[in-house]
């Protein structure tokens, strides 16, 4: 359903270039979620800029593929590409939920959104299928009616996806979908994005920091560090058997009842992008590190027994080349 294949953007500023993405590549099938984890920088919010080819200077895709349903999106033209986006991929971005137009109607700013690919929809099917979308998302029909400021933050959200799912795509790219809302609330945030999904069996992308909370909704995770995709496991093996040691950091740091209020954050800071360490980026916070191999020779990433992907120096014997 979904591969994307060798993926780069450059952001060029006045300190230099910054490649926000490194050559990534993973494949998702329908009915899956992946949940894309990594420190803020490392490139989440980028890739999915990406594969939605909304990079904005000074960024720019260098390279790569990104191909839904059989079409490469990186080929299409300017207006193929419009129409893909909400049909065929459909992208929530980080703060969704307070970037509704607050002066109009949410039916009004949903049927935009269809009128924008079907110019000929009557005005009862559009009804229609808006009314299906909110039902979908566990809102009232009667959200259609009304404003923006009317609704909580929850039902914002969920306004959010049931846009994004308007059009029925085949994949959904939802960043920080459950930020800014109290616990009880990104539960039923994420069990919207778990209904909607199974209906229309889209492929999801979920990007965020709480890897808790990821545990519970995805199938696989993908930890990205400093621009690359270090490691794609299930949630199980992430979990239970992490590879790479950012992602044992990633494990560790979190809170459990064995370790009751003793937090352990990952030593060092994030590289900057325009300063990235030699060989591998992780080296200097790396407790494997300090070899002249860490050092010197980025790690190829490399598929384990069992299908698992890590770019690691400690398992290149072990596994065969990614493609
Ligand atoms: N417009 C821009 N100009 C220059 N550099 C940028 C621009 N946007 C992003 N970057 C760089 O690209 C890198 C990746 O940013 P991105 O927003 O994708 O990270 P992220 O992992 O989504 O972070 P967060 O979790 O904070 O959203 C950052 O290090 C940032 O410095």
């Amino acid at each position: 359903m979904l591969r994307v294949s060798g993926l780069e953007v450059t952001y060029y500023t006045d300190l230099g270039r910054a490649k926000a993405l490194d050559d990534v590549s993973f494949t998702l099938g329908a009915g899956e979620k992946l949940g894309m984890v990594g420190e803020s920088g490392s490139g989440k919010s980028t890739m999915a800029l990406a594969m939605m080819r909304m990079i904005k200077p000074p960024g720019r895709i260098e390279r790569g593929q990104v191909i839904v349903d059989d079409v490469d999106l990186m080929s299409l033209d300017e207006e193929g590409m419009r129409r893909a986006r909400l049909s065929k991929i459909a992208y929530i971005p980080q703060g969704a939920m307070n970037s509704l137009n607050p002066v109009i109607r949410i039916g009004a700013q949903m049927a935009d959104a269809i009128r924008s690919h079907m110019r000929r929809e009557s005005r009862s099917a559009i009804e229609d299928r808006c009314a299906a979308a909110l039902r979908s998302v566990d809102l009232d029909p009667g959200v259609y009616r009304m404003y923006a400021h009317e609704l909580s933050g929850g039902m914002k959200q969920r306004v959010c996806i049931a846009i994004g799912i308007l059009l029925r795509p085949s994949v959904i790219i939802a960043d920080e979908p459950t930020s800014a809302l109290d616990v009880v609330t990104q539960r039923q945030v994420m069990e919207t994005i778990n209904k909607v999904q199974a209906d229309i069996n889209a492929a999801v992308i979920l990007i965020g920091h709480d890897m808790g909370l990821m545990a519970q909704t995805v199938d696989r995770v993908a930890v990205m560090y400093a621009g690359r995709l270090v490691e794609l496991s299930t949630v199980k093996e992430m979990f239970t058997d992490p590879k790479h040691p950012y992602s044992q950091a990633l494990i560790n740091s979190l809170p459990n009842l064995d370790k009751r209020g003793v937090f352990s954050g990952i030593p060092g800071l994030a590289p900057s992008l325009l300063r990235l360490p030699s060989g591998c980026a992780f080296h200097p916070r790396c407790p494997h590190g300090q070899q002249e191999l860490q050092r010197s020779v980025r790690p190829a990433p490399v598929i384990l027994a069992g299908g698992r992907m890590v770019a690691c120096h400690l398992y290149g014997e072990e596994g065969h080349a990614h493609e």
